[in-house]
């Protein structure tokens, strides 16, 4: 059949409407270039009335006539100098067009790799997150990330730092195991190598997700500003505690920041007759630290107390305290530290019986036994070891009384040892130690097995040395930077940090003014501790 031609009015009536559009877009991009001042001006003069509306409307009535009348008094001296009105129209007419200028759109939401990234989450969550049976699945294979994944936030490498995801309310967000297997993709699917922070809010169905910065490892031993029976173990998040210290920081060679004082979280553990928690265990790997926090625990008590050093491990770590003024001893070979533990516990006996007698005479209890002693052990297994080889008791029995009775008598124990000599260490020292601190890369389990609770955050494979997590007692596990006390007597420590710790060390007995040969003989009471060492104590 022979194709009839189109009706004359459509086939050219099609050009004509092509035209005429082609035309009208012509003629409405024109005006707008011509009205786009005009347009501007009056957005700006919008945007300024409003924010006039705005102030008047937060004035509070009193101020208002003032306001009304010095607004006034100056309209009217605008108007009466010479060219007045007309600098004032230019003025305003500026602050439109400034106002009303276009501003480039701000940029809101994940860029194209980060939305792909959170697609990339959200289908690894659907096993976890989805039954067969739900009619209206929150996460499906296909579906959208942006119905569950909120908030999201990057760093300068794309990786999630941050992130809010709704999860359905038949999830068994009570289980740790299922919770666990969450936590283990969101980790591995956000990047590893990264602390992340879990935080389950079963009531309102959401995980949020968060990586917190690394502690800063800036601050190194100083005087710390505590009162009498604090010791700062350490720093940790802003916020994670009620109190901060001001503290200093320093370069990367040891020397003070220029910058001064910043206020800083401490994690601080307090000693003395009312502490919950009056002795310390520290663990952790080789290397992570652990003689480091027991030289910082040390700088920190002998001002106020005496402390005697049992090095176990025979590194010499502690070497730098031998001699100084209130250091009774400090003790590397098996004898001298049996021998040091022995006096120590005799000593510990000695104040309670002192302390006990004073309270019952109605007496405040003699000065001798309110200096706080403090007992550091560190590596007591190895200790353990050489006195089982020699046939002798563990000498960790020798820390039974002191632990045991410490509080009382202002004896306080910290004991450091590494994780894979955990199971040696006696049954006294795991029972009475309720202040923790796990030091160094540790799995979460390792660290649950010593703080008695999970950590806060997913341990790292690679830490620095000093970092790991605190618990005193039933409190919050928190997460822990100790400050850097480096080894004066190493020689690789830097001459800032060196200085830093030689200056907190007290003198040396060698160095102190010799007594006069026709001086009175000071006669010292049972059990003080003298530059010689230890005096045992009378029984
Ligand atoms: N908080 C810290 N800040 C900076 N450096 C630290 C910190 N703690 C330890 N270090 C450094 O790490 C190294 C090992 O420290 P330390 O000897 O205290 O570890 P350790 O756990 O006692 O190991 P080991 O038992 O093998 O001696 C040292 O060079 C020390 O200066």
């Amino acid at each position: 059949m022979a194709r009839r031609p189109l009706p004359r009015i459509l086939s050219s009536g099609t050009a004509q409407i092509a035209r005429s559009r082609e035309f009208a877009r012509t003629a409405a991009d024109g005006a707008a270039d011509v009205l786009h001042p005009l347009i501007t001006l009056s957005r700006g003069l919008r945007e300024l009335t409003g924010l006039a509306r705005r102030k008047w409307a937060g004035t509070p009535k009193e101020k208002r006539g003032p306001t009304l009348f010095f607004t006034g008094a100056g309209v009217l001296v605008v108007a009466f100098i010479p060219y007045g009105p007309l600098t004032a129209l230019i003025t305003v007419m500026a602050a439109a067009a400034w106002k009303g200028r276009a501003r480039p759109p701000v940029e809101t939401g994940p860029d194209e790799a980060g939305t792909a990234r959170l697609q990339a989450l959200y289908e690894a969550l659907v096993p976890y997150f989805s039954v067969p049976e739900d009619p209206a699945p929150l996460f499906c294979h296909g579906g959208q990330w942006q119905t569950a994944l909120h908030d999201p936030a990057f760093d300068t490498a794309g990786r999630p730092t941050a992130l809010r995801i709704t999860y359905p309310a038949y999830f068994t967000d009570g289980e740790p195991a299922a919770r666990a297997r969450v936590e283990q993709v969101l980790h591995t699917k956000s990047g590893r190598g990264r602390e992340y922070r879990f935080v389950w809010d079963e009531e309102g169905n959401e995980l949020s997700m968060t990586v917190p910065p690394a502690l800063p490892t800036t601050v190194a031993a100083q005087r710390f500003v505590t009162a009498p029976g604090e010791t700062v173990l350490g720093f940790t998040d802003a916020g994670a505690v009620p109190r901060t210290l001001p503290v200093l920081d320093t370069d990367p060679a040891g020397n003070p920041a220029a910058d001064g004082p910043r206020d800083a979280a401490p994690v601080i553990w307090r000693t003395g007759p009312r502490s919950a928690e009056p002795h310390l265990l520290v663990v952790g790997e080789p290397g992570s630290g652990t003689s480091t926090l027991l030289r910082s625990i040390a700088l920190q008590a002998l001002p106020h107390g005496d402390v005697l050093v049992v090095e176990g491990g025979g590194t010499g770590d502690h070497a730098c305290l031998a001699g100084r003024v209130g250091v009774p001893a400090v003790e590397s070979s098996l004898a001298g530290a049996v021998s040091a533990l022995e006096w120590a516990s005799q000593e510990t006996e000695r104040r309670l019986i002192a302390a006990n007698q004073a309270r019952q005479a109605g007496l405040p209890t003699p000065p001798d036994t309110r200096r706080p002693l403090w007992i550091l052990v560190d590596r007591p297994s190895a200790l353990s070891h050489l006195a089982a080889a020699d046939g002798r008791p563990d000498p960790q029995e020798l820390l039974r009384i002191p632990l045991r009775h410490g509080r009382a008598a202002g004896v306080v124990v910290v004991v450091a040892e590494q994780t894979d000599c955990l199971d040696e260490l006696g049954e006294a020292v795991r029972t009475h130690t309720r202040a923790r601190v796990a030091l160094g890369p540790l799995r979460a389990e390792q660290v649950e097995t010593v703080l008695g609770g999970p950590p806060p955050t997913t341990p790292v494979p690679h830490t620095p040395p000093g970092r790991g997590y605190a618990r005193l007692g039933t409190g919050p596990v928190l997460r822990l930077q100790v400050p850097a006390t480096p080894d004066p007597y190493d020689d690789a420590t830097g001459d800032g940090l060196r200085e830093a710790v030689l200056e907190l060390l007290p003198e040396r007995h060698d160095e102190l003014p010799q007594v006069p040969a026709a001086a009175e003989p000071v006669e010292i009471p049972a059990g003080q501790p003298t530059a010689a060492g230890p005096v045992p104590a009378e029984s």
